[in-house]
């Protein structure tokens, strides 16, 4: 891991200790970049947040990457024969590999037969920074399109839990096909609900074998193995809640949807009023999730690719939803702050919980992991040890860290992860 930031400098002999880089020189800099065409808002929103504005250059240069579905190995000369490039292990990530940046991956015959996985070194390393193990419970509370609950369930195996939420319908819809080609949802399901009020325990399998053993419980009442043919009568409830939903009747949050459950996720044989049980801050202590992923919706400015599509939105979208979207008291920085309060809610003592964005600017990250860990006493920031190796920074704030397009040669991300002390 290197030791700076943009804008500001590590003390060399105090891994944790900064000095700012001052704006003449951080002008200077800027100045030699000045033939981008990127708006002067967008360049002082750069330096106001010590982000290297030379990162938007290295598209051109920045690989793709793929993770190889687990037992695909011995496939890699026929995946590379196919992809007509090769594929270079990403020696610091186990599973991934690096192409060159021109490389369509949805394109190949490798990934519509389900051998690899389109997902950023970044990415994937935040995944592995909340060192699922077997047997765990994850909560994933932003989980669409699904790229990061894919790898979580890969590295689940074959016990513990998968709990997919997302807000947007269409989205998650996305997620279920995409676990559905892995054939990788046997131990997940997926809400439909609000990440910042969501409350249902993880369904522990000893929890589901006594609701089967109950004789007096309505057969009926019960979920059968999931099935996307489901009856008329089923659908057509569905669809009214739905339409209540979205003219407000209902509120998201009030009624989380189901809209996928695998064989082994704990559901089938709970009765609907067993799913819906939400846990109490006592319970959480106990019954809580083992790790949760928090990788909010954010402005994206990390991402090279998305901040290039601004040349063809309009430069005037960049500031609506960009400029506005990070200062510290907009709906974007609200809603990542009750994300993390949420996840961090439902998370067991002893728990992980990992906070990603894809966005570099403080306000959305470092100011938010502040704010968070001042109001709960019992969150303690962590440091990734996974990360030795890894090519990203450290954050503003110690044990923080950044991936950047320029010395990561990945997509931008921010990720921290803290850990629940017993009060
Ligand atoms: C950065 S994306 C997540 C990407 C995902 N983790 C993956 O690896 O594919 C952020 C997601 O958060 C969802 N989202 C935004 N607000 C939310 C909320 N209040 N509750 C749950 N999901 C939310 C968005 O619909 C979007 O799909």
């Amino acid at each position: 891991m290197e030791g700076f930031v943009y804008g500001f400098q590590r003390v060399p002999e105090h891994c944790h200790r900064w000095r700012f880089f001052g704006k003449n020189l951080f002008r200077s800099v800027m100045d030699e970049i000045s033939n981008l065409p990127l708006p002067e808002a967008f360049l002082n929103f750069l330096e106001e947040n010590g982000i290297d504005p030379s990162i938007y250059t290295a598209s051109d240069s920045t690989p793709r990457y793929v993770r190889l579905k687990p037992g695909c190995e011995a496939e890699l000369e026929e995946i590379e024969a196919e992809m007509k490039c090769k594929l270079r292990k990403v020696d610091w990530l186990p599973g991934f590999y690096s192409l060159p940046p021109d490389i369509q991956i949805a394109n190949s015959k490798a990934y519509q037969d389900g051998k690899i996985y389109g997902i950023d070194a970044a990415s994937g390393a935040a995944v592995s920074a909340l060192k699922i193990s077997p047997g765990d419970h994850v909560l994933d509370l932003c989980a669409a399109p699904g790229a990061k609950i894919c790898m979580m369930l890969d590295l689940l195996g074959d016990s513990g839990s998968v709990t997919g939420v997302d807000v947007a319908r269409h989205r998650l819809a996305a997620c279920r096909t995409i676990l559905q080609k892995y054939s990788l949802g046997d131990r997940c399901r997926l809400f439909v609900a609000d990440g910042t009020t969501f409350s249902l325990a993880p369904v522990r399998v000893d929890s589901v074998s006594r609701s089967c053993e109950s004789a007096f419980e309505d057969k009926d009442d019960k979920f059968r193995e999931w099935t996307s043919r489901r009856p008329w009568k089923e659908r057509k409830r569905a669809a009214k809640a739905r339409e209540a939903k979205s003219s407000q009747l209902v509120a998201v949050s009030e009624n989380p949807e189901l809209i996928f459950y695998g064989q082994h996720s704990g559901v089938v044989g709970l009765s609907k009023n067993e799913l819906s049980k939400t846990m109490s801050d006592l319970e959480v202590s106990s019954c809580g999730y083992d790790k949760v992923l928090v990788d909010a919706e954010c402005t994206h400015d990390g991402s090279v690719r998305h901040i290039q599509k601004f040349e063809h939105w309009g430069w005037r979208t960049l500031q609506r939803r960009v400029l506005d979207a990070e200062r510290t008291d907009s709906l974007t920085v609200l809603q990542q702050l009750k994300l993390l309060r949420n996840g961090f809610r439902l998370l067991k003592v002893g728990g992980l919980l990992v906070y990603s964005t894809c966005s570099l600017t403080v306000a959305q990250n470092e100011d938010i992991v502040e704010r968070f860990l001042k109001e709960n006493a019992s969150a303690e920031l962590q440091e990734i040890d996974e990360a030795e190796g890894w090519p990203c920074k450290c954050g503003r704030i110690p044990k923080t860290l950044r991936f950047d397009p320029l010395t990561s040669q990945t997509s931008g991300l921010f990720v921290a992860k803290v850990t629940k002390l017993a009060t």
